[in-house]
């Protein structure tokens, strides 16, 4: 049996090497980038007006001039105008280039005009106020968006405002989330008193798309020359296998055994945490990654979490994501010398803490339990007793 860590460290040091494909950016929302996004103008590219309004020349008013002739108007999508007269002013609009002559922007709410001349009504002025300077965000060739970030809506308005109409992203994995046994029916069979629908796929499902990935959702009897049959194809067609239950020591947990005859070497089989103790990892020579999850759902939720997840990141080129430290709201024991990861569920005190309130359930097949907690905390396999106000990583998963 081995630690947390190290278990950990052999999943990440198995991530997949995905290539890389240019797809039309409105296909590429939550993608990870394989290239860098550039600015190929300054942002704004031009002085842009920023309120509707006047633009005159702030030396004119300096003067004491208070009363502008309005020579034209200067519209937002429009070629930059000129105002030849210094005495005069020009209406422009907001998104418009600022005309040349002009450097200071007077909103219409500050303004009377009336036989096409403009009484200014207030007494200060700032020169330059009211237009956003060309490049005051960012410069021409600048970075905007480094390689393995996952386009999100920043990310997507900034692909497109530098014209980025196709992306170079990581290709998604295609995984098959596989459950076995001969107790799960369809989600829409009415099951047998001795059956019970299977649901953890659906949740490795979710799990995964909140990152990326291509799944199929499958099914397996717990019938282990049929399992390795199916198996065998599916290791052809996929690039990892997730399947849920069939790794403990039941009579009827044939997964370790039908991996091993179909040459995917395990690279550890039981890990020192609960839930999840009888997780299994293995690798074939044809660069496959199996996942072989302990089947009580909060088992395999959790392994998903913790190892899966990371996995998959690391695959797609995205930084693993890091647990939040956070505070136990009461104290908790825990005796087994495991790892324990605890379900919580997290609340910000009076004085703005977050704090984490212990909500074990009854074991790991308690799911229903989940839907009020927001994570699970890692209690380390060195203690038994965790006091109130210590403070322990949480892997959330809301
Ligand atoms: N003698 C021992 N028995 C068990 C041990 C052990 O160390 N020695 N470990 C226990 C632990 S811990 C876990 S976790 C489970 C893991 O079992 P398996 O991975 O072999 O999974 P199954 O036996 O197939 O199923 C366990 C449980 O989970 C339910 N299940 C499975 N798949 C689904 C699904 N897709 N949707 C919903 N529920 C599912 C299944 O019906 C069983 O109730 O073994 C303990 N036993
Ligand atoms: O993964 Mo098992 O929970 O430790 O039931
Ligand atoms: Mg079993």
């Amino acid at each position: 049996m081995i630690s947390v860590a190290d278990a950990y460290s052999i999943v990440l040091n198995n991530s997949l090497v995905l290539p890389t494909e240019e797809i039309p950016l409105v296909q590429a929302a939550g993608r990870v980038l394989r290239e860098p996004l550039t600015a190929d103008r300054d942002l704004p590219p031009f002085d842009r007006v920023s309120m509707d309004g006047i633009a005159i020349a702030y030396q004119t008013w300096s003067k004491g001039q208070r009363q502008f002739r309005v020579a034209g108007a200067q519209f937002a999508g429009q070629p930059g105008q000129t105002l030849a007269d210094e005495t005069a002013c020009l209406e422009v609009m907001t998104g418009a280039m600022l005309p040349a002559g002009t450097d200071t922007v007077i909103r219409y709410e500050d303004v009377q005009i009336t036989d096409g001349v403009a009484q200014i009504r207030i007494d200060e002025i700032k020169p330059g106020q009211n237009v956003h300077h060309r490049a005051t965000d960012r410069k021409q060739y600048e970075e905007l968006v480094p390689i393995g970030t996952r386009l999100g809506p920043p990310e997507m308005a900034v692909a497109a405002s530098v014209g980025k109409a196709t992306v170079s992203v990581s290709k998604l994995p295609r995984i098959a989330l596989i459950s076995t046994g001969d107790e799960l029916v369809d989600v829409a069979a009415t099951p047998q008193p001795y059956q019970i629908r299977r649901s953890n796929t659906y949740l490795l499902q979710t799990v995964l798309q909140s990152v990326g990935a291509e799944t199929v959702l499958l099914h397996l009897p717990d019938e282990a020359d049929t399992m390795e049959t199916d198996l065998k194809a599916l290791l052809t067609d996929f690039d990892a296998l997730v399947l849920s239950g069939g790794v403990s020591a039941g009579k009827a947990d044939f997964v370790p055994g039908v991996m091993q005859r179909l040459g995917v070497r395990q690279q550890f089989h039981q890990v020192a945490q609960r839930p999840g103790k009888p997780l299994w990892f293995g690798t074939s020579d044809a660069g496959k990654v199996v996942f072989g999850l302990p089947g009580n759902p909060v088992s395999t939720f959790l392994c998903a979490y913790r190892y899966l997840l990371p996995w998959l990141r690391a695959s797609l080129g995205l930084p693993v994501a890091q647990p939040s430290v956070v505070r136990l709201k009461r104290a908790i024991s825990f005796a087994p010398k495991l790892t324990y990861f605890l379900p919580v569920s997290l609340s910000v005190s009076a004085d703005g803490i977050w704090q984490a309130e212990p909500l074990p359930g009854s074991g790991s097949a308690d799911y229903a339990n989940l839907l009020r907690c927001d994570g699970f905390m890692e209690l380390p396999p060195d203690r038994s007793e965790f006091k109130e106000g210590e403070a322990f990583p949480v892997y959330t998963f809301r």
